[in-house]
C-alpha cells in the first residue's frame, strides 16, 4: 500500500544522505490526500534547502527546468522529481507563501504530514481556500485562474473570503502574461466541471479582464453546456463562440495560441459561422475528417442540439462517401503534371491541382489518371488561349 508515496519519501532519505533536507509539497501531497497514497502524481514537487546549482553538483544527471531555471529536475526510479529551493528561511515560511490551503501541505523525510492551514480538511470537504486571501491574489493574480481551474478539475467550492478576494483583485489579471493566462484557461476548460468554473468566472466578471475583454457584462452561460464538448480544441472554440459570437476568429491573435491551434480554431469558428457542415462535399473535404466532425458537432452544440445516432451516422456516411479523403489520394500527382505539362507556370500548377481536386470531390470527374490528364489538358489549353489573348 502507498507505493508511490513510500518511494517519494525514500527519495527524501536519499537527499538526506547528501545533507539536503527536502519536503514533498504542493499538488502531489494534495492528490495523495484526495486519491490515496497509491495515486501516482504527474510530477513530484520537492522543496529543498539547496539551490538548483547545488543539486546539479550532487546529481549530475539532474537538469534545470527549461521555463523555471530555479528548479532542478531529476528522474529517479521511474519518477520525475522537481526540486526547488525553499522560499524563506524554513518550511513554515515556504508553506505560508503558497496559494491555497490544499496546496500548502508538506510531507517530511519521516513521512509525517505538515498541515498548518488545515489543508487536508479542505481537500476532504472540497474547498478552495486561500492561505491568506488578502495577499494571495495580489501577489499573483493568475492564482484567480488557478482557483477556478481547481473548481473545474475537482468540482470543489470556493470559500467566501477567497471568492471575495478574487473579485476584488480580478482587474489585476490584465497585467499578467497572456501565455500564462492561456495555459491556465486550457486546464480550466478541460476539467470535468468546466461549466461550473465558467459560471463562477462569469460572476467574478473574469471575461472583462481577459486578453480580448468582453464588455457586455454577465453572459448567459447557463445556455451553454461546455462539458458536452469532447476535446480541448472544441471547448476553446465553444468558449470563443460564447465570448465573441461571430467575431471569434478576428480576435484569435490576442491569445498567443500556436499557429496550428490558431488555424484549427479559425477553421472551426468560420465553419460554425457559415453553417458549413450542412453544405457541400468540398468544404468537408477541405476540413479533413477530424475537423469536419468537430465543426459539425460544434455547430449543433451552439444551438443546444444533440444529434441523434441516425443523424450522426448520416454525417459520417457523407464523409465516407467522399471519393478522395486527402490531397494525396488524387490519382494524378505533382510529378505527373510536370512531366506532361513541363511549361506550366507555378501559379497555374497550383490552380490546376485545385480544380482537379474539386471536380473529383464533387463527383464531376472520376479519380482516374486518364480522366484527370484529359481534364488537365483542357485546363492547360484554356490557360494558353488566355495568355495569347
Ligand atoms: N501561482 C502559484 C503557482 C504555484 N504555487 C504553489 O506551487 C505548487 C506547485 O504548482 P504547480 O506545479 O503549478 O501546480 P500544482 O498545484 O502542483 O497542480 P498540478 O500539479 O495538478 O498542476 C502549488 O501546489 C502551490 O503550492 C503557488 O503557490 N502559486
Amino acid at each position: 500500500m502507498g507505493k508511490a508515496y513510500n518511494e517519494a519519501v525514500t527519495f527524501l532519505s536519499l537527499l538526506k544522505k547528501h545533507d539536503i533536507t527536502g519536503w514533498l509539497v504542493g499538488g502531489c501531497v494534495r492528490d495523495w490526500i484526495k486519491n490515496g497514497r497509491d495515486y501516482m502524481p504527474r510530477d513530484l514537487d520537492i522543496t529543498v534547502n539547496a539551490s538548483a546549482e547545488e543539486i546539479k553538483l550532487i546529481f549530475n544527471r539532474a537538469h534545470r527546468m527549461s521555463n523555471r531555471h530555479e528548479t532542478a529536475v531529476l528522474h529517479h526510479r521511474g519518477h520525475v522529481y522537481e526540486l526547488t529551493a525553499l522560499k524563506g528561511a524554513g518550511i513554515s515560511e515556504d508553506l505560508a507563501a503558497r496559494d491555497f490551503t490544499c496546496n500548502a501541505m508538506a510531507v517530511d523525510v519521516n513521512g509525517n504530514l505538515l498541515d498548518p492551514y488545515d489543508g487536508a480538511e479542505a481537500v476532504h470537504s472540497g474547498f478552495i481556500k486561500a492561505v491568506d486571501p488578502s495577499r494571495c491574489f495580489r501577489e499573483d493574480p493568475l492564482r484567480i485562474l488557478r482557483a477556478l481551474r481547481f473548481v473545474s478539475q475537482f468540482g470543489w467550492s470556493m470559500d467566501s473570503r477567497t471568492e471575495a478576494a478574487c473579485i476584488k483583485e480580478i482587474k489585476e489579471l490584465r497585467g499578467t502574461a497572456v501565455e500564462r493566462i492561456k495555459d491556465e484557461c486550457s486546464l480550466l476548460l478541460q476539467g470535468s466541471f468546466a461549466e461550473r468554473a465558467l459560471r463562477m468566472a462569469d460572476t467574478f466578471r473574469l471575461f472583462e479582464h481577459l486578453p480580448e475583454p468582453v464588455q457586455a457584462g454577465p453572459l448567459c452561460l447557463w445556455r451553454y453546456q461546455i462539458n458536452k464538448l469532447d476535446d480541448g480544441l472544441m471547448r476553446w472554440a465553444g468558449l470563443f463562440l460564447i465570448l465573441y459570437g461571430g467575431k471569434g476568429s478576428a480576435v484569435l491573435g490576442s491569445w498567443s495560441f500556436s499557429n496550428k491551434w490558431k488555424k484549427e480554431l479559425r477553421h472551426l469558428l468560420e465553419a460554425v459561422k457559415n453553417h458549413d457542415y450542412k453544405q457541400d462535399s468540398y468544404t468537408l473535404f477541405r476540413a479533413g475528417r477530424e475537423q469536419a466532425v468537430r465543426g459539425y458537432l460544434l455547430h449543433q452544440w451552439k444551438y443546444d442540439y444533440t444529434p441523434s445516432e441516425k443523424e450522426l451516422e448520416s454525417f459520417y456516411a457523407r464523409l465516407d462517401a467522399l471519393p478522395i479523403k486527402t490531397k494525396k489520394d488524387l490519382a494524378l500527382d505533382g510529378k505527373d503534371i510536370l512531366r506532361h505539362f513541363p511549361d506550366l507556370s507555378s501559379a497555374h500548377y497550383g490552380r490546376l491541382l485545385y480544380v482537379l481536386e474539386k471536380k473529383v470531390v464533387i463527383g464531376e470527374i472520376a479519380n482516374k489518371k486518364e480522366q484527370l490528364l484529359e481534364e488537365a489538358a483542357i485546363f492547360v489549353k484554356e490557360r494558353g488561349k488566355e495568355s495569347d489573348a
